[in-house]
């Protein structure tokens, strides 16, 4: 009955199985070598060519299997909607005279014909199997092939309209946005983003994101390029040790705090380092987090009870955190407020603080006439929406990866032509063409989060359906980006289908049928920044490092928080990259050889007069 009342109370976008291990533990989870039997789901490709050779015949036979897998679980869920166990028992008396009419003998394309333009909803009803056994979007792909681009979900005495058509999806994004709001979304985020510009009202996001949006300008973004290599920096020394030591690393746990120290110094100028420590603060950060991800499944909200929240254990660490939390950024608001009566530089469009480029500092300088409370929430806000969502990317983009030596392949040979051992700069991320192609295509593929929610604030029509005000809406990301109506082998990992020359893809260009970071007026204010942060770890990961999927490691299958989990983590095996020996010239500058040089276990390389420094 669990997951039957998560969705009634809770949105799927928070919808989660317990037990994930991530967030229950702090501790980095570099777990020790499994590589005794190769059993589990994934291929181990040969390590000799790292990830370079061509698909080996297990490679061929455990993508069959896990194909054949697939085909099994989607010809099941296509039984169990045929036998009816989906479909609302039809009463009343049109259905009953429609029925009527077949058994005397009258066709059914002429019924069609007569019941068109009756603008009923098709009606699924929800069944406790369906969300128990798996991600919950995945059994909504197999009824929208079953009943189409806008259908109607009845679970008990509550109903959702699931929409999977790019121009509904479109006409509530964006033609008629002022119609909806986050509904359920909201109720449940308000205790850690209060108002912050995800849940917030029309009144109060307009004015915020007024404010907040002109702080993402080029000149924060280009230095952000270099933040997002000195956090990977730090990342791939860890993974480094992991390397000698023969450990496999659990990428999934390490990518969450590369994003999370990377978007703490964004926003607030705050350094978690979380790839290094667990201090006090990482902790309830992830108190927090994991919090709002249980309220989502949660059948009673007993946070609302009066003294339950105040006795309960669990409650009251939360809100633990949360003091700590906020005591925190009241600290950060008060130093930067001290920076800035310091420093003598005048506002401007593009005003930046070389020490302290983060959003708040710009907030501040901008004269920003906001309560501590509001910016508050509005920091919170940032902070959550630009964390789990770029870790999900990667660790996705990672498993995709590992799956396809071939991409993999041709990804490693683009960041060694455009990069070499280079830091990557701003410049670097319109050359990096095939890296960006592969965060689009593995976004379409893992989209986050994988539904989007509103409520109707008043009457409206979707498509042929008038709808009524209050209406709890999921639109389907997943089915949009996997739907067969748009995509050719729409569940192929293939770059390829973006040309390189052509368009960076996004809503507008493919008109709703990819929305990687929504659209209309509420569209992500991150986006840029996003990719620009998943490009650079991308590609400094994969430049120093082949990645395999970990023997005997756990199958990934899929879990839903805020955005895609995986249910056990993402184990892998990685492997210092070989570099080609470098043939000095006899004009060459000598530069010094770093101790720690990311990029030199070949023997040749090793031997060499000169090592490139990194710049670490
Ligand atoms: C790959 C990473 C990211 C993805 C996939 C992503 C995706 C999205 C999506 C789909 C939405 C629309 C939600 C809706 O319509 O209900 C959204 C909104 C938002 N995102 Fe992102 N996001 C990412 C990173 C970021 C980052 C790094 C930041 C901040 C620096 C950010 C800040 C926001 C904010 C503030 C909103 C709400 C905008 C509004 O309502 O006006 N996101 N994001």
């Amino acid at each position: 009955m669990e997951a039957h009342l998560s969705l009634l109370h809770f949105p799927p976008l928070l919808t989660r199985s317990h037990g994930k291990k991530v967030f229950n533990n702090t501790r980095l989870k570099l777990t020790s070598t499994a590589r005794i039997n190769g059993y589990g789901c994934f291929p181990i490709s040969c390590s000799s060519l790292n990830g370079r050779g061509p698909e080996t015949s297990e490679d061929d036979g455990v993508k069959g299997v896990e194909r054949l897998l697939e085909e099994k679980r989607r010809a099941e869920m296509s039984a169990r909607i045929a036998s009816g166990e989906f479909t609302v028992d039809e009463s009343g008396f049109l259905p009953l005279l429609k029925r009527g009419l077949l058994n005397l003998g009258v066709s059914s394309e002429f019924l069609e014909f007569l019941w068109k333009g009756e603008g009923k909803i098709p009606i699924a009803k929800g069944s406790v199997d369906s969300v128990r056994r798996q991600a919950f979007f995945i059994p909504l792909y197999e009824l929208f092939l079953t009943y189409g681009g806008v259908f109607r979900l009845v679970f008990g005495p509550k109903s959702f309209l699931i929409v999977s058509d790019p121009s509904v999806a479109k006409h509530i994004l964006k033609d008629n946005s002022k119609a909806y709001s986050k509904g359920i979304l909201a109720e449940i985020l308000e205790f850690v983003m209060g108002k912050g510009l995800i849940p917030a009202g029309f009144e109060v996001w307009r004015v915020r994101r007024r404010a907040i949006v002109p702080a993402l300008h080029q000149k924060y973004v280009a230095a952000m390029i270099n933040l997002f290599g000195e956090a990977t920096n730090r990342l791939c020394k860890k993974l480094d040790v992991a390397a000698s030591d023969g450990e496999d690393a659990e990428m999934e746990s390490l990518f969450s705090r590369l994003t999370l120290d990377v978007i703490g110094k964004a926003v607030f100028n705050y350094d978690f380092d979380s790839l290094t420590n667990d201090t006090g603060i990482v902790e309830a950060v992830y108190t927090v987090l994991r919090e709002a991800e249980d309220r989502s499944v949660s059948p009673i909200p007993t946070w609302n009870i009066p003294i339950w929240k105040d006795i309960s254990p669990r409650q009251r660490k939360v809100n633990v955190s949360l003091k700590l939390i906020n005591d925190t950024l009241d600290e950060l608001i008060a130093v930067c407020k001290r920076l800035i009566e310091q420093e003598e530089l005048q506002f401007h469009e593009e005003y930046m603080n070389d020490q302290d480029p983060s959003i708040l500092h710009f907030l501040l300088a901008s004269g920003d006439d906001v309560s501590s409370k509001q910016l508050r929430d509005d920091l919170m806000t940032l902070l959550i929406a630009g964390h789990e969502t770029s870790a999900a990317v990667l660790t996705w983009t990672f498993y995709l990866l590992a799956k396809e030596p071939r991409v993999m392949s041709k990804l490693q040979d683009e960041v060694d032509s455009v990069l070499g051992d280079r830091l990557p700069t701003i410049e670097d991320m319109k050359k990096l063409k095939y890296a960006t192609r592969v965060i689009n295509e593995s976004l379409r593929l893992y989209p986050q989060p994988p539904v989007l929610i509103r409520r109707s604030l008043e009457d409206d029509v979707l498509g042929k359906y008038p709808i009524k005000r209050g209406e709890d809406i999921f639109i389907s990301v997943w089915n949009l980006h996997h739907s067969p109506n748009h995509w050719v082998d729409a569940d192929t990992f293939n770059p390829e289908r973006w040309p390189l020359d052509g368009p960076n893809p996004n809503e507008t260009n493919q008109n709703f049928s990819y929305l990687p970071f929504g659209g209309g007026p509420r569209k992500c204010i991150g986006d840029m920044f996003a990719t620009f942060e998943t490009v650079v770890a991308l590609v400094m990961l994969v430049r120093r490092f082949n990645f395999q999927m970990a023997l005997g490691a756990p199958p990934v299958d899929m879990t839903t928080g805020a955005t895609i989990h995986t249910t056990e983590g993402l184990h892998m095996t990685v492997t210092r990259r070989t570099k080609p020996p470098i043939i000095p010239k006899l004009d060459m500058e000598m530069l010094q050889v770093e101790s720690d040089a990311p990029v030199t276990s070949s023997p040749a390389a090793a031997a060499a007069p000169i090592g490139i420094s990194q710049g670490d």
